[in-house]
């Protein structure tokens, strides 16, 4: 068929940055943490190369006709790293440095982070090797739509098949034409066709709280995390998120709302670092304020609230009590590791820690709170847009009404047997009780829900294998991951 599947032994192993060639690939340090936890488990090796292996990756590319007139072939990639559940799920990037190894890295992590969440998708990832910021909307949008076309002419996109979604450099207008172009294509064939892709625009099939989900998953674990009392105790940091300093890279999607819900908690933004340099104000800096400025400039450049300002990134070296990378991997590699100043390592990018880097700072006492655990509330959403795709009805639509109603004629049973004068009219909180959910309300209590028990069951599996939270995440998504296979088998 069309598919062209690559052997991984012909790849052109190519590398994020130069600081990172020492270190191997990033595919080859996902490899390196799934080994390590992997030898906690007594899982054999031959079932383990097995969970390890990539089941297919498609390179293709992509023609394109410049604005100005000249003609550029761009490389597109999708890997589906587990299709044992399917459809395969995970994220579309547009990237410069994309190549077959980061994909098939990135999908690995998703393979891990679904099966941590307990969500019913195998993981995948793909991109197109732009740099968006060199390319015009119209030209994104050709880019975008042939992208779709070319997987869906391969099988390699629906509701059942597999479902990109959000990630670096793409958000609801990228994925609204995806969705557009798979439902031109396919939807007189397919009643799911919207279910194709998540983190669309709402009026398209979205979800409200998609957007800000992978944020608002970061701060929810985090929170979780630093509230128990007794694991920050072991670890030797204070607890509670309040008051706690914050230095973030990447100001995009998940950077800016994470920044947004800790700062409304209490903890304080003190730098970022963007493409454009980094600021830095240990009195703190308003988020929102920030967002409006990235908004308007582009960057971090030229923000007023800012007492230093540096063309790099030396803000992410500063003191704090929190380092959240949420830009793209290695950024804490071994040659800059002995630089950062922080307690906590929250991980909102995936695959920013280098296991070089790793081991240097835990030997200082440095805490890791781990990707594929921290940064799982976009995935998380994704998996309730899609639900709401399939069920052809936004949540809470068939029973928002009956609930209030039923409120009320409890209320009315309350006031009749105690005699008490309740007067609704005039209490906001009253009214708010006697709502029914919207849907957002239902998906951030159900997003707070699913990253409060993921937190809870790595605590459990940190405390019951005697490791750290990485580890820990990775034991458990193998363990889930050998469960699974050990019922259902391999063959065909
Ligand atoms: N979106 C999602 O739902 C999820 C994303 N992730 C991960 O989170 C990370 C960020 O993704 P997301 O927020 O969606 O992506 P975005 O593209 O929205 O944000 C990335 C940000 O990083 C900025 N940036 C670019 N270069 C640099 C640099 N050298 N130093 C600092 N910042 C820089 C970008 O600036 P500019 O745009 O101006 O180039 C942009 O603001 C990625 O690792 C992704 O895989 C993980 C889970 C889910
Ligand atoms: O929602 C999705 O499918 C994308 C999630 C993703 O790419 C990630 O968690 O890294």
């Amino acid at each position: 068929m069309y598919i062209q599947q690559i052997a991984r032994q012909t790849i052109n192993r190519c590398c994020f940055s130069t600081a990172a060639v020492n270190e191997g690939t990033f595919l080859d340090q996902v490899m390196a943490y799934f080994n390590k936890a992997a030898g906690h488990t007594k899982i054999s090796q031959d079932k383990l190369d097995f969970y390890k292996s990539t089941d297919i990756v498609i390179k293709f590319n992509l023609p394109l006709v410049r604005d100005d007139g000249t003609y550029v072939c761009v490389p597109a990639y999708r890997a589906q790293h587990k299709t044992y559940r399917l459809p395969t799920k995970g994220g579309t990037r547009l990237s410069p440095h994309i190549n077959i190894e980061e994909v098939e890295a990135l999908s690995f992590l998703m393979t891990l982070k679904n099966s941590i969440l307990d969500l019913p998708y195998g993981g995948a990832k793909g991109g197109i090797g732009i740099n968006p910021r060199k390319f015009s909307k119209r030209e994104i949008e050709t880019l975008m739509r042939r992208y779709t076309l070319e997987l869906a002419k391969k099988n390699f996109i629906g509701a059942a098949i597999d479902v990109p979604g959000p990630d670096l450099g793409t958000g609801e207008q990228e994925m609204s034409w995806m969705k557009d172009a798979y439902t031109k294509f396919k939807g007189h064939q397919d009643i799911n066709s919207v279910g194709c892709v998540t983190g669309k625009a709402i009026n398209q099939g979205g979800i409200s709280g998609r957007q800000e989900s992978t944020g608002m998953g970061i701060f929810f674990a985090t929170r979780e995390i630093l509230n128990d009392v007794k694991y920050c105790q072991s670890v030797g940091i204070e607890s509670s998120l309040r008051g706690k300093s914050i230095i973030i890279q990447g100001y995009g999607n998940v950077g800016s709302f994470c920044a947004k819900y800790m700062y409304d908690y209490g903890a304080k933004i003190i730098g970022v670092a963007e493409h454009d340099g980094s600021i830095y104000n240990p009195n703190g800096i308003n988020p929102y304020e920030l967002a409006a400025h990235k908004t308007k400039t582009g960057g971090v450049k030229g923000f007023v609230n800012a007492q230093k300002y540096w063309e790099d990134e030396s803000a992410i070296y500063q003191q704090c009590d929190i380092f959240i990378p949420a830009a793209f991997e290695k950024t804490v590699n071994v040659n800059n590791a002995d630089k950062f100043n922080c307690k906590i390592i929250a991980e909102g990018a995936n695959g920013p820690t280098t296991m070089a880097a790793e081991d240097k700072l835990l030997a200082k006492g440095v805490i890791f709170l781990p990707d594929i655990l921290l940064n799982a509330g976009g995935v998380t959403v994704s998996y309730l847009e899609w639900l709401k795709n399939l069920k052809h009805i936004n949540p809470g639509r068939m029973t928002r009404r009956w609930e209030e109603q039923a409120k009320h004629r409890i209320l009315e049973v309350i006031k009749m047997s105690t005699g008490l004068n309740i007067n609704i009219k005039d209490s906001k909180i009253a009214k708010k009780m006697l709502e029914g959910p919207s849907e957002t309300d239902l998906v951030h209590t159900a997003l707070e829900q699913s990253m409060i028990e993921a937190v809870k069951n790595i605590m459990a599996t940190s405390q019951e294998y005697k490791v750290n939270l990485r580890l820990a995440a990775y034991i458990s998504a193998i363990n889930k991951l050998n469960e699974h296979f050990e019922i259902s088998g391999v063959e065909a």
